[in-house]
């Protein structure tokens, strides 16, 4: 956007009272001072920053002056996010008169947690504009029947809330105590944390009626037959069906049933429900009954900088994604691919399984889906499906940016440090790893958000687990035992057999990292070590790998075939590692 376009947007008056302004021109300012404009939803701010300043220390500003918490702003400027929080606005080229675009995060989902007397607990997430007629529902549901919906009252100050009310209103405008009443014996309270609300149940004979409850509607729907789909068996219309560009892909049950579920639901007239989170477009969509969000659809035209990209983001320039080494639309592929290649621990899975990867990447799907609720910048056109990935909406009690990292598991943090080193995933903040509790209560991590794994390059690798602490104990044998396992070259040839033909920069960066990744495990380097190697410190400063990548381009002559080339990373990587070692 030039600055010319931007003087026929609105512009906030904010600029005037910033903190730290103190007068109308530059001269007070010290050297390096800029003006920058910040474009958001349609309007611009103008913001006075120096150049020196970090990332993090602008975000804390827009948080002072304009309430968006700084973990859930994205900054991005020359079409790249401004990912490294510690880095000063200068290392990205920003300067005086640049147009930055803010991304806001709102979070669409309010976490509840329903707690026993005994501690068991019942965690759910609703959407913001669903009434209390949904909590109710939702409690019923997750309660396994033991809460009935005509059992339910829910209080707040003494008053009984309404079915109609809304869930945001709620939690906005009301501190108070919220009391959910089970007309029989049990008593809940629901206090708000944060910006959750917390609900326990006063009830001494509740927790047993719970579990067995919980365990009989397990039993029920494990027994429960999956539904077949016909993948459009006649030539009309049909709002969403898979990509299968090989004959040979036989879609798997879990698969099918996503797909139909998610066809169920459009076709009852249940509408996409778009994310306001994230900076593409993401859609919950809904089963057939409306009460359960199926997957998460992301339309390759809505990735950010794509043509129909929702938040605003301007056109990429020159087709390059947001991270260094990707491109725009390529997005859906990776988040298929990460799915494919997360291979369970006995190896890859055949098209038909649906046994679970080793890190647990939700299964994941290429469609084509048509809606008119999807975003079109020119309006909708009834003639075009929306080409995308559809992934499996896990149920979760929020993501690892709620919660510090003390109480994840080791095995959880290290399923997920092994995956991103192999895919050098470019976009691993804590944001794009959900949180669930299995049935012991324990956590278990899911990586989500793959579209930017497996770039051309080093340069955006970021992996948000560097700086916990389990990510410095060693790997355990079985993990050991699983790296050994990996074969690049067969991972490329599993890709090429569902039609992604894997461009030759992307090959090298995937065949290096899981290289490294085997290397550093055998020499028993940690995750945080090998992490480090791949990640840079400061946007500026080349990270280890980048520079033996560079050193092994120089050793060899031009015209040297891809394996001579790997052979010479293999041998400077080797040195390299050596030198780290005791
Ligand atoms: N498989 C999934 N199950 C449940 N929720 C999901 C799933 N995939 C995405 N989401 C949620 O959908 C919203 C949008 O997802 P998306 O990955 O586009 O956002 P994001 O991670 O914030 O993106 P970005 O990295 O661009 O900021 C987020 O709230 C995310 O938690």
């Amino acid at each position: 956007m030039s600055i010319a376009s931007v003087a026929l947007c609105p512009v906030y008056e904010d600029y005037w009272n910033f903190p730290g302004r103190v007068s109308g021109h530059r001269g007070p300012w010290s050297t390096g001072s800029i003006l920058i404009y910040l474009s958001v939803g349609g309007s611009v701010i103008p913001m006075r920053v120096l150049e020196s300043d970090s990332i993090a220390s602008v975000k804390l500003r827009i948080q002072g002056c304009r309430g968006f918490s700084a973990k859930q702003q994205k900054l991005v400027y020359d079409g790249k996010e401004l990912a490294r929080n510690n880095s000063p606005m200068r290392d990205y080229g920003v300067s005086d008169g640049n147009v930055l675009h803010l991304v806001v995060r709102l979070s669409d989902l309010q976490a509840i947690t329903v707690r026993t007397v005994c501690g068991k607990e019942i965690e759910f997430r609703v959407q913001r504009k669903r009434n209390v007629r949904y909590v109710k529902q939702q409690i019923a549901e997750r309660g396994g029947g033991i809460f009935d919906l005509k059992d339910q009252e829910l209080l707040c100050d003494g008053e009984e809330l309404e079915d109609q009310r809304i869930i945001d209103d709620l939690c906005r405008s009301n501190d108070a105590v919220i009391h959910l009443l089970v007309r029989k014996s049990a008593k809940l309270r629901a206090v708000p944390v944060g910006k959750d609300f917390e609900v326990s149940i006063v009830a001494s004979d509740v927790e047993e009626k719970v579990g067995d409850k919980v365990n009989r509607w397990r039993r029920r729907s494990q027994t429960e037959k999956l539904p077949i789909v016909t993948v459009n068996p006649t030539p009309r219309e049909v709002p969403i069906e898979p990509l299968i560009v090989n004959p040979k892909i036989v879609l798997s049950p879990v698969i099918e049933q996503l797909i139909d579920e998610t066809l169920n639901g459009l076709e009852k007239g249940n509408q996409p429900i778009r994310s306001s989170e994230g900076s593409g477009g993401a859609y919950f969509m809904q089963n057939l009954s409306g009460q359960k969000y199926v997957s998460v659809f992301k339309p390759v035209d809505e990735e950010p900088m794509a043509v129909n990209n929702p938040r605003g983001l301007p056109l990429s320039p020159n087709g390059e994604g947001l991270k260094e080494g990707t491109r725009v639309g390529e997005g859906a592929f990776r988040e298929v691919a990460a799915y494919i290649l997360d291979h369970p621990r006995g190896g890859p899975r055949s098209t038909c399984s649906d046994e679970k990867g080793f890190a647990g990447v939700p299964p994941t799907v290429m469609v084509k889906c048509q809606h008119s609720t999807f975003h079109y910048s020119e309006g909708f056109d009834r003639a075009s499906s929306k080409f995308g990935s559809l992934q499996m909406f896990m149920r979760n009690c929020g993501s690892c940016e709620d919660m510090g990292p003390h109480a994840f598991p080791v095995e959880e943090v290290h399923k997920i440090c092994i995956l991103d080193i192999r895919l050098a995933n470019a976009d691993r903040h804590a944001g794009n790893i959900l949180i669930q509790k299995d049935a012991e209560g324990q956590i278990v991590l899911i990586p989500i958000d793959h579209g930017y794994c497996m770039p051309e390059n080093f340069k955006d690798c970021t992996f948000e687990w560097l700086y916990w602490p389990q990510a410095r104990e060693p790997f355990t044998p079985d993990e050991i035992s699983y790296i050994n396992s990996l074969d690049a070259d067969k991972d490329i040839e599993v890709l090429n057999f569902y039609g992604w033909n894997m461009p030759e920069n992307c090959a090298r960066v995937f065949r290096i990292s899981t290289m490294l990744l085997k290397k550093g495990a055998e020499r028993g380097l940690t995750p945080f070590a090998i992490g480090s190697i791949m990640c840079r410190k400061t946007v500026k400063e080349e990270s280890a790998i980048e520079k033996i990548v560079e050193e092994s381009e120089e050793s060899v002559l031009p015209g040297t075939s891809e394996s001579a080339f790997l052979q010479s990373v293999s041998v400077i990587m080797d040195r390299y590692l050596d030198g780290l070692s005791p």
